[in-house]
């Protein structure tokens, strides 16, 4: 059983807007990135896992508690990041940060710390006048600082400079390594490829291949074999491209970027 279920979720916001018929998992110990162009339905579904939008039909669960009937509990296992934090704006850092540990029950002072450090965060002063990035590092101290063993990050890194980018991906392989299941969406493809096990691709709310980064690439691998004049030229040809040579014919194979891979599901072409 998945730690994350989603079984044939639909929302239908009218005019084809929405999710129909979402199903994954995301199983103890993952890391599992859900993409999808802008407006394709990453939020909504987020959303009902977190317990905000209820389900028209199918079910979400974490841990076989209902997303939206056990919201409280939900809640308060989780880390959450949200898209954005203007519901908070009149708040200070330090009294978001406090609001939430009241919320959940629970903080980890000495890792709540350690958080602020690495990301270089100012609690002080009002959200409203915080930075995108000040206000994304906030989120990220929220999510990850009592401690939760399930984590769901909606564009974690929005907004962030490159140095706080690659804190974020060492931060992700730490708590991968002790065992926390992780769903994150993102448009980062470098980030998703260095953290993930598995991605789940959306589009226009459907989704299109949920599979490990692994089988993508090889889905997408391409052989040619190439003919040269003599077997001299064939065994040079082999070394400059990798391929393999046999007589006068050459062997190679060819393996698509993650970045190329994603943009022909986002553009419709699988
Ligand atoms: N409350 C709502 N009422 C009507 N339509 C909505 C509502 N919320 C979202 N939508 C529409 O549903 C679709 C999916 O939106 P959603 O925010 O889930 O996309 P997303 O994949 O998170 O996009 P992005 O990458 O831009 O953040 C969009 O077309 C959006 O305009």
């Amino acid at each position: 059983m998945g730690v994350i279920e989603i079984k044939h979720l639909t929302r239908d916001y009218g005019h084809g807007k929405g999710v129909f018929d979402i199903s994954f998992d995301v199983n103890r110990g993952e890391v599992f990135g859900f993409l999808g162009p802008n407006g394709a339905g990453k939020t909504t579904t987020i959303r009902h896992l977190v317990g905000f939008i209820k389900n028209q039909s199918g079910t979400c669960t974490i841990n076989g508690h209902d997303c939206w009937k056990e919201s409280a509990y939900i809640n308060k296992h989780l880390g959450y990041i949200p898209g954005e934090m203007a519901l908070f704006d009149d708040m200070t850092g330090h009294g978001f940060l406090s609001f939430m540990a009241r919320y959940r029950g629970r903080v980890d002072m000495r890792r709540q710390q350690e958080l602020i450090e690495l990301f270089e965060l100012n609690p002080q002063g009002k959200i409203k006048k915080m930075s995108k990035g000040m206000k994304q590092k906030l989120g990220i101290v929220s999510a990850f600082m009592h401690n939760p063993d399930i984590l769901i990050l909606d564009e974690p890194t929005s907004g962030l400079d490159p140095l706080m980018q690659k804190h974020f991906i060492e931060l992700i392989a730490k708590e991968k390594e002790k065992g926390k299941t992780i769903l994150l969406s993102s448009h980062i493809f470098e980030e998703v490829e260095r953290t993930c096990d598995r991605v789940g691709i959306i589009r226009q709310g459907k989704m299109v291949t949920v599979d490990s980064i692994e089988i993508l690439r090889k889905r997408h691998m391409h052989q040619y074999t190439v003919t040269l004049p003599s077997n001299q030229e064939a065994e040079a040809f082999a070394r400059d491209f990798d391929g393999i040579a046999e007589g006068n014919k050459v062997h190679v194979t060819s393996t698509s970027s993650l970045e190329h891979i994603f943009m022909d599901y986002y553009q419709g072409d699988q």
